[in-house]
């Protein structure tokens, strides 16, 4: 259940404050929006029943008759999680939107309470925007039409590539992109798409910036007679000791902590040497396009769109996330001093040069493992979330996705 909070009005901003909290506490979603935002909803009728339900039918009608007589055709859609980089978002998202009102543009955000609820909100918003748009022009189809499939100009994260992840299988195809403030840890999006630190230079992107398409790793498809449900990626998917890593960062009491003091990368040196200690590489089959390649004691399969991920590190650093390909970074037959040689040549990518290092490009990519007793299954994650255990098949999509940057 999702509750509608307007902020930007100021008689009664204490109660809607209050409302805001009790969302917050009790883990439920919630959406903010400023008056003019409401006429580019364009669903009136749906938005005047709702706000009868909620005893606010009066303030906000006026409030759509006015935002409707100026007849904006456009609006900004805000995703926000409040507890990216450990409560950076909540901060980041107060600067934005008091930028956004300072300028009267019209906006709504989402400020979301899970992965799951953040899509299905995204996912409905935009649904809704469409099915007005559609009604305005009469019945008219808009194919073949410049005219964009919604109203939405764009669809921005303010969060990191956790948050990013969870709206894409709402955005993937839709025609409306994806925007960025980065507000979390890692924020290899961000880094990987020139996106700017600085919360405000970013806004200025979204509202500004060139729209570019990109394409995503889809996840998923028939493997061994098992179908998966789809799941797309924008920067990589993880497989083996780095995903083993990144699990062990977001179970970790330490993560937290490295934000607090403004060292997010620590956190995964930490896991790392955690790591070494405890991982058991085991053999691995990864098949490219038809051709498979068998590794005896396979340590990690990188699948990746762009050149770095984990905090800034160049897995694959010839990767481009718009020829159409993926690039395979497959790290193999060594020891653990050896592999923990190779970290720091990450930085740079040098580790392509090594022995033990395998570099491969395909369009469609299944990785395998040997089960081990005793041992976890290999797991893969995807923007740094988790996303499934291995046998696994992955798909180049290209042009998926629209991207502000
Ligand atoms: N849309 C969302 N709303 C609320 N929580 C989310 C959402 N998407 C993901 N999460 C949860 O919040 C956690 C943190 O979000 P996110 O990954 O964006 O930030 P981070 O981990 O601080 O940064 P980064 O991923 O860039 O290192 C995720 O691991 C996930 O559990």
């Amino acid at each position: 259940m999702t509750s509608w909070i307007k902020s930007s009005c100021r008689k009664g901003a204490h109660a809607e404050a209050t409302r805001a909290a009790n969302c917050r506490r009790n883990g439920r979603s919630y959406i903010a929006f400023n008056g003019s935002a409401i006429s580019c909803l364009t669903s009136f009728r749906y938005y005047s029943r709702f706000c009868c339900k909620k005893k606010l039918a009066g303030r906000s009608s006026a409030l759509i008759m006015r935002a409707s007589q100026r007849r904006s055709r456009s609006m900004w859609i805000f995703a926000v999680n409040e507890q990216a980089g450990s409560g950076r978002g909540k901060i980041i998202w107060k600067l934005v939107e008091a930028e956004l009102q300072r300028r009267s543009l019209p906006y709504l955000a989402v400020i979301t309470a899970s992965a799951e609820t953040a899509c299905e909100e995204v996912h409905s918003l935009l649904a809704r925007s469409r099915s007005g748009i559609q009604s305005q022009s009469q019945g008219q189809s808009l194919a073949g039409s410049n005219q964009s499939p919604s109203n939405v100009r764009a669809v921005t994260v303010i969060g990191g590539d956790g948050t990013v992840h969870s709206i894409l299988p709402a955005l993937q195809g839709s025609g409306v992109p994806l925007g960025l403030i980065p507000s979390g840890s890692g924020n290899d999006t961000a880094r990987a798409f020139g996106i700017p630190k600085q919360p405000l230079a970013a806004l200025e992107r979204v509202l500004q910036g060139e729209t570019v398409a990109v394409d995503l790793i889809i996840l998923g498809g028939n493997n061994s007679g098992n179908v998966q449900p789809q799941k797309p990626v924008l920067t990589a998917l993880a497989v083996g000791f780095d995903a083993a890593i990144a699990s062990a960062v977001n179970r970790s009491s330490y993560k937290k902590l490295c934000n607090r003091l403004g060292v997010g990368s620590l956190a995964y040196v930490i896991a790392l040497f955690h790591m070494l200690l405890i991982y058991r590489p085991r053999q691995m089959t990864v098949t490219i396009d038809g051709t498979q390649h068998v590794y005896n004691r396979g340590w990690m399969a990188a699948i990746c769109n762009v050149p770095a991920y984990g905090g800034g590190l160049r897995i694959c650093p010839e990767a481009s996330p718009s020829d159409g390909v993926l690039d395979i970074c497959i790290v193999h037959t060594c020891t653990p001093l050896q592999l923990l040689r190779l970290f720091p040549t990450l930085l740079t990518g040098k580790h392509v040069r090594l022995p033990f290092v395998t570099m491969l490009r395909g369009r469609r990519v299944s990785v395998s493992a040997e089960s081990m007793e005793g041992a976890a299954p290999i797991s893969a994650f995807g923007d740094g979330e988790p996303a499934c255990d291995v046998p696994l098949e992955v798909e180049a999509a290209s042009n998926r996705l629209f991207l502000v940057r």
